[in-house]
């Protein structure tokens, strides 16, 4: 007789607050939130053109907001800790300003500069794309934002994070740092002044794909720059920045500051050891949950589920490997897409699909880890221009990204994890706009690829049925292009004899 175990999670895992996945339905105006926010702040969201805030945005923004103003920036003699945050909601559905607005407005009172933000991101190119995000929001205050994730020579990112030759001693010249991991500890190790002893808050954007880097170490340095240089620098006991897990009264009854960790991801982890590594002080679980699992919150059956965006078509084609690249011709020049990403699973073959599609005459670009990160820079401005129809890329580009107006995403290869898979599709159908993803698989692969989506709460997936009769009219210019493409190889492959 045997009976099923249920799992007894922690409490901020049970019960978390619900944001609703709907971005058109759950949007309220800007005006709806003027109480909370200051006149720069809403200058700026003008001059953006941004009138309502996404679901996550209003809840994100009230939290930190509300509170903060509750509880100043320092806590105060016997206050309590503010709770850490961790956010899961869908791709694109506005999870950066959701933390941009809040920590731009509170900040913006410091008194004197100091490096008191860290985004931690794990990609070169969304470390830029959040620097000019928060470039963006902090243009009518006096805070200063920087990046560090290795574009610049390692010695032309200290020059821009650190006035060396300040008047009274070398000191931070920005208020605000976006960085990836390695970048960050590399500095922390080796850039004199690098000091995060007034750190207030550390977002950890991608926070599930960071976990995995905490293996790498990072937030151990973080949280020894942080609670230690502290004591470093001034020996002296009542300055020291303690670690902030402890409540007893004798710990908090002097003012000091607390570092609150901000957690994002599209897919945040809800498996409570893997949260514990990040160490998180009294957490706040802010989660979209699938409509169909809503009724049953209590039974958690939200967990390890993770919502896509409500304007996202799923679909997939059964397909023999040969002949894909006939279907993705075919998808290119039938179906009413201008803007394509296709994702394989391999850097090679990234490459061979690209000069297969150039040489069958489709505008096409390359983007993986195999180019240098200057010409992935230009290679995603080129596509955002619109003149070019099809971007293919390794999973490199999956996380985070935000290129404009991508119409369709195609799966070339089947996705390797269903994390991956929604981090793919979820580079279409953002901010409230219709998309649609289409999955090439083979006989074999249909029956993993549906169990990976069941696992996951999705069901919903359409056949598309391509007939190949639909192919014929590519299949001459195929034949002379993979001719054309197994000469290129080998002229190449001599080259490097
Ligand atoms: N309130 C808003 N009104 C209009 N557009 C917005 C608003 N908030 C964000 N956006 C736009 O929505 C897009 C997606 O935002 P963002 O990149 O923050 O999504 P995300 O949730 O971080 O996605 P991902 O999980 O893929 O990283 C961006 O182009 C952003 O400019």
């Amino acid at each position: 007789n045997i009976s099923k175990v249920s799992r007894n999670l922690p409490h901020w895992l049970k019960v978390p607050n619900v944001v609703s996945s709907d971005v058109k339905e759950g949007k309220v105006a800007c005006d709806e939130m003027k109480h909370l926010l200051d006149p720069e702040i809403i200058l700026t969201l003008k001059e953006s053109q941004i009138e309502s805030f996404f679901p996550v945005q209003k809840q994100i923004i009230t939290e930190l907001l509300e509170n903060a103003n509750e509880m100043t920036w320092q806590f105060p003699i016997g206050g309590v800790p503010l709770s850490d945050i961790c956010c899961s909601a869908p791709t694109g559905s506005g999870k950066t300003l959701a933390f941009v607005i809040p920590i731009v407005q509170i900040l913006k009172y410091s008194t004197f500069r100091a490096l008191r933000c860290l985004v931690v991101v794990p990609v070169v190119e969304l470390a830029s794309q959040v620097y000019k995000v928060f470039k963006t929001f902090t243009k009518n205050t006096n805070l200063k934002v920087g990046v560090a994730n290795g574009l610049k020579s390692f010695s032309a990112e200290q020059l821009s994070i650190i006035d060396f030759k300040g008047a009274y001693g070398p000191t931070s010249k920005v208020d605000i740092l976006v960085c990836t991991p390695g970048r960050l500890v590399d500095h922390i190790h080796s850039s004199p002044h690098f000091n995060l002893s007034q750190l207030r808050f550390l977002v950890v954007d991608e926070a599930d794909r960071m976990m995995e880097e905490v293996k790498q170490d990072w937030l151990s340095h973080v949280e020894r720059a942080v609670f230690q240089s502290a004591n470093q620098i001034t020996q002296n006991s009542n300055d020291q920045r303690p670690y902030q897990f402890a409540l007893l009264r004798n710990h908090i009854q002097r003012p000091r500051i607390q570092l609150q960790k901000l957690l994002f991801s599209a897919t945040l982890s809800h498996n409570p050891e893997k949260l514990q590594l990040m160490k998180l002080y009294n957490p706040k679980l802010f989660t979209s949950v699938a409509k169909r699992d809503k009724s049953n919150l209590k039974r958690n059956l939200y967990l390890g589920k993770y919502v896509t965006p409500v304007g996202l078509k799923e679909n997939f084609v059964e397909v023999d490997k040969s002949r894909k690249p006939l279907v993705l011709l075919h998808i290119l020049k039938t179906m009413p897409f201008k803007s394509i990403l296709c994702f394989s699973n391999s850097v090679q073959s990234t490459n061979r699909l690209c000069s297969l599609m150039k040489l069958m005459e489709v505008k096409a670009c390359e983007f993986s880890s195999n180019l240098h990160i200057s010409k992935r820079d230009r290679v995603v401005k080129q596509f955002n221009t619109g003149k070019l129809n099809l971007m293919v890329c390794s999973d490199a580009m999956s996380r985070g990204l935000d290129l404009e107006a991508v119409d369709c995403v195609v799966s070339y290869d089947v996705a390797t994890s269903l994390k991956t898979y929604i981090h793919r599709i979820g580079r279409t159908a953002r901010a409230g706009k219709e998309g649609s993803a289409i999955a090439l698989l083979e006989k074999k692969e249909i029956q993993y690829f549906k169990r990976l989506l069941k696992d996951g709460g999705k069901e919903k997936i359409k056949e598309i049925k391509v007939n190949q009769s639909k192919l014929k009219p590519y299949t001459s210019q195929y034949q002379k292009a993979l001719a054309a493409l197994a000469k290129t190889l080998q002229t190449e492959n001599n080259k490097i004899k």
